[in-house]
């Protein structure tokens, strides 16, 4: 049996998946924390990488590995490969100003045309210009910009501080979408956009095919054995597509420590509004995608409020109606990036007397974070992008509220598949391509169908309470 690995970096977590190439079944896996903040030191995500290894037994036995993660992250790195500074992550909203300005300089709809995405605070291009209007000494010091899952990808190469090759960084079309000067559409940089971010040209990572091998460990590594195969790895929204066998007519709701909704199509996508960004997926097509800077999260939060555990907050949150009797909240608990209001703060609306309860406050907890997403995929299919099924993943995808919950908002049957590291697994199905040259076809996941009557009530109080709020 070959055996392929696929790791998810994502924001709270790595994880990594080892599975037959050939089928796909799991034979072993293991996970490391990341630490928390919007701002984390790649260099312990490199740690983490080598922990969630050695948690899953090492790889003595895997012939070929591919890295997928959290998308966005600006990692700054100088000439002798050393971290400028710690990376600022999707979930920074310290940039917004930036975006703001990049916009007003050329106009959102040429950045739309020119890069399918229009900057917000999530994404690096504005996190290049908070650091050269901020910390010039910071940018003076940048000889190169990576993504996470790109210095991942370079450090188990063999590179870093001890052979810093700055020319052997490589990265993929889906990850090199989310940076604001790399265009979907042409399949190349847009080095005018990231010289207006930085001011200045510096080196980026190589963006290779879908399945175009990034080179093999070296054996220089402890715990990393030499010869293993190496994929361009992804953005970790276009490694869970691949994991799932996404395909056109999917919708994937990804309830993670961001809420995203997208879908894998054939054609570019440039929506100058800047609601849907028009993302490359990993496998050669495009990915639309919505995402909200709080998901699972906000579930979380509400446990600490009620002084609870997520199961308990699931509890209450089923033992409430629909429309948790007039109580909704607006889950602004990070900012938010869509709608794109970077310094809000959540809300809690239509409190009474008689509906101020546990149950309506866990209920409207995870009505409210829904909301957001029903609005994404309102915005995704209002580019002309089908849906006939959508599908649910990510740990939020565990709590059996948002589960049921989900088909009163979205007005459709949830499919959620069986728990599982779909990011990993899309990144270890990338590897057994990288190694044979055929994307594998696996067996789909066991899955399990949510229906329920729409309830229009929900959408209505969220829609009438956002507009109640000025941010
Ligand atoms: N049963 C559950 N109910 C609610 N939230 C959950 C449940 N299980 C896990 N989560 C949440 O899911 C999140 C982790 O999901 P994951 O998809 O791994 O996120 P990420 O990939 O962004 O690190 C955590 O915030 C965790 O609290
Ligand atoms: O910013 C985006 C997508 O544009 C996020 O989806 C990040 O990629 C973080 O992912 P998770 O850690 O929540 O999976």
């Amino acid at each position: 049996m070959t055996l392929v690995a696929g790791v998810d970096s994502s924001t709270q977590s790595c994880k990594i998946v080892i599975v037959d190439a050939q089928t796909g079944a799991m034979v072993r896996s293991g996970r490391a924390s990341h630490p928390e903040g919007t701002e984390v030191d790649p260099t312990l995500w490199w740690d983490a990488l080598l922990a969630a290894i050695s948690d899953a037994g090492g790889l003595d036995d895997v012939a070929a590995l591919s890295i997928a993660g959290q998308q966005h992250g600006m990692v700054c790195l100088d000439e002798a490969g050393e971290v400028v500074r710690p990376a600022l992550l999707w979930n920074d909203t310290r940039s917004a100003d930036a975006a703001r300005d990049l916009i007003a300089e050329i106009g959102a709809d040429v950045w739309a045309e020119s890069v399918g995405t229009v900057p917000v605070a999530s994404f690096t291009a504005t996190k290049l210009r908070w650091l050269r209007d901020a910390e010039p000494q910071n940018a003076a010091r940048t000889a190169a910009v990576a993504l996470p899952h790109d210095y991942l990808t370079w450090r188990l190469l063999g590179y870093g501080p001890a052979n810093p090759d700055l020319d052997a960084l490589v990265t993929d079309r889906s990850d090199a979408s989310g940076t604001g000067y790399w265009s979907p559409a042409t399949g190349a940089y847009r080095l005018d956009f990231l010289e207006r971010a930085l001011g200045k040209v510096v080196t980026r990572p190589r963006v290779l095919a879908p399945y175009e091998t990034a080179g093999s460990t070296d054996g220089s590594i402890a715990g990393v054995p030499a010869g293993i195969v190496v994929g361009p790895g992804a953005g970790d929204n276009a490694g869970a597509a691949l994991g799932l066998g996404a395909a056109e007519g999917d919708a994937v709701i990804s309830v993670g420590t961001s809420g995203t909704v997208f879908a894998v199509v054939d054609r570019p996508l440039a929506d100058a509004s800047g609601t849907v960004a028009g993302f490359a997926d990993a496998s050669g097509l495009f990915l639309p995608l919505v995402a909200t800077l709080n998901a699972a999260r906000v579930i979380a939060a509400t446990a600490a409020l009620l002084a609870t555990e997520l199961d308990e907050v699931a509890d209450l949150a089923l033992s409430a109606s629909p429309g948790a009797g007039g109580v909704v909240l607006l889950p602004y608990l990070e900012g938010e990036r869509t709608p794109n209001l970077p310094t809000a703060t959540g809300s809690v609306l239509g409190l009474t007397l008689a509906n101020a309860s546990a149950a309506n406050l866990a209920r409207a907890s995870v009505e409210g974070m829904l909301c957001g997403l029903a609005d994404g995929l309102d915005a995704i299919t209002s580019q002309g992008v089908t849906v006939d099924r959508v599908m649910m993943i990510g740990g939020g995808a565990q709590s059996p509220a948002v589960r049921q919950i989900a088909p009163e908002i979205f007005g459709l049957p949830v499919t959620v598949p069986a728990a599982e590291e779909y990011v990993a697994v899309g990144a270890a199905r990338q590897a057994a391509w990288v190694l044979t040259g055929e994307l594998p076809i696996w067996a789909a996941a066991a899955t399990e169908v949510f229906t329920a009557d729409e309830q229009p009530i929900i959408r209505r109080q969220y829609a009438a309470a956002q507009r109640s709020v000025s941010y």
